[in-house]
């Protein structure tokens, strides 16, 4: 299993230039995120990482690395990196029961479905009851279980990394709470590498060790969590700091 995995130099274009020679680097154990304002590149860059760049956006230059071994993007997807999406409703056919989904991910992996396995990462993610859970549709089931039900995919599935792209973003506080208990649970315990993405400096404060901020498709400041919040350098780190402090009517020092 790769210890760390490196996007390096991607540039990403459509008609014009989106992405910018990003260079980042996931490593086991620990939580990167990306943060930035809205159309800073961050799922763009998301999806380079995974080969599933949007219809019209090619890549230009760099390479996606696992360990010292370049590789294709798809050799990870699902096998070595599991995703928590946004908006998790979009994420689960709303014809399929969430035994189906299980069914469909654990062959398209090539994993058999064990049973031990799942009902663990069932109970991991706080859906006790096993059984009435596997028969439900998406529509039966709130954002903050479909979200549960992603994390738990990505449980079972035992990836060593995740990619979690806003995956709060849609929920109530009190479910968001939950998420980040048990996405921090999830560090504890398994230690995956996680690209954690996201608009929220509370939730960066909770679980990042590092911070990518992106602004315009380029990464300006890169630092370890501690650096970004106690000697912010760009203005746009400054800024989303800023943003997060006034919400305790607090402000950054000069
Ligand atoms: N399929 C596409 N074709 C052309 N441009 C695109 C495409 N997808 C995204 N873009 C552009 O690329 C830039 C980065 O988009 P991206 O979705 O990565 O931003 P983001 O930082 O994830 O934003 P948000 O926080 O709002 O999700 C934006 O200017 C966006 O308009």
């Amino acid at each position: 299993m790769p210890q760390q995995i490196e996007l390096q130099h991607i540039t990403l274009q459509a008609k014009q230039p989106l992405v910018r020679d990003i260079s980042l680097t996931l490593r086991k154990g620990r939580v990167l995120a990306l943060v930035g304002g809205s159309g800073s590149g961050k799922s763009l860059t998301c999806s380079a990482l995974l080969g599933v760049l949007p219809a019209g956006v090619y890549q230009t230059s760099g390479q996606v690395r696992a360990d010292d071994q370049t590789v294709c993007p798809d050799q990870l997807r699902g096998f070595k990196i599991a995703t928590i999406m946004q908006n998790p409703r979009s994420a689960f056919n709303p014809l399929h029961t969430m035994a189906a989904h299980i069914d469909e991910t654990c062959k398209a992996l090539d994993k058999p479905a064990d049973r031990p396995m799942l009902l663990s990462a069932l109970q991991a993610v706080g859906l006790e009851d096993a059984e009435r859970i596997l028969s439900l549709y998406p529509f039966e089931m709130s954002g903050g279980m479909l979200q549960r039900m992603m994390i738990a995919l990505a449980l079972l599935i035992d990836a060593p990394f995740i990619i979690a792209d806003e995956p709060t973003t849609d929920l109530d506080m009190v479910a968001q709470g939950k998420i980040l208990d048990l996405l921090e649970n999830v560090m504890a315990t398994r230690s995956p590498g996680m690209l954690l993405v996201t608009h929220d400096m509370g939730v960066v404060a909770r679980l990042a060790d590092d911070v990518a901020v992106m602004h315009q498709g380029a990464i300006v400041e890169h630092a370890c969590i501690e650096d970004i919040f106690t000697s912010p350098r760009h203005p746009v780190t400054r800024n989303l700091l800023s943003a997060h402090l006034a919400l305790y009517g607090l402000e950054l020092p000069g």
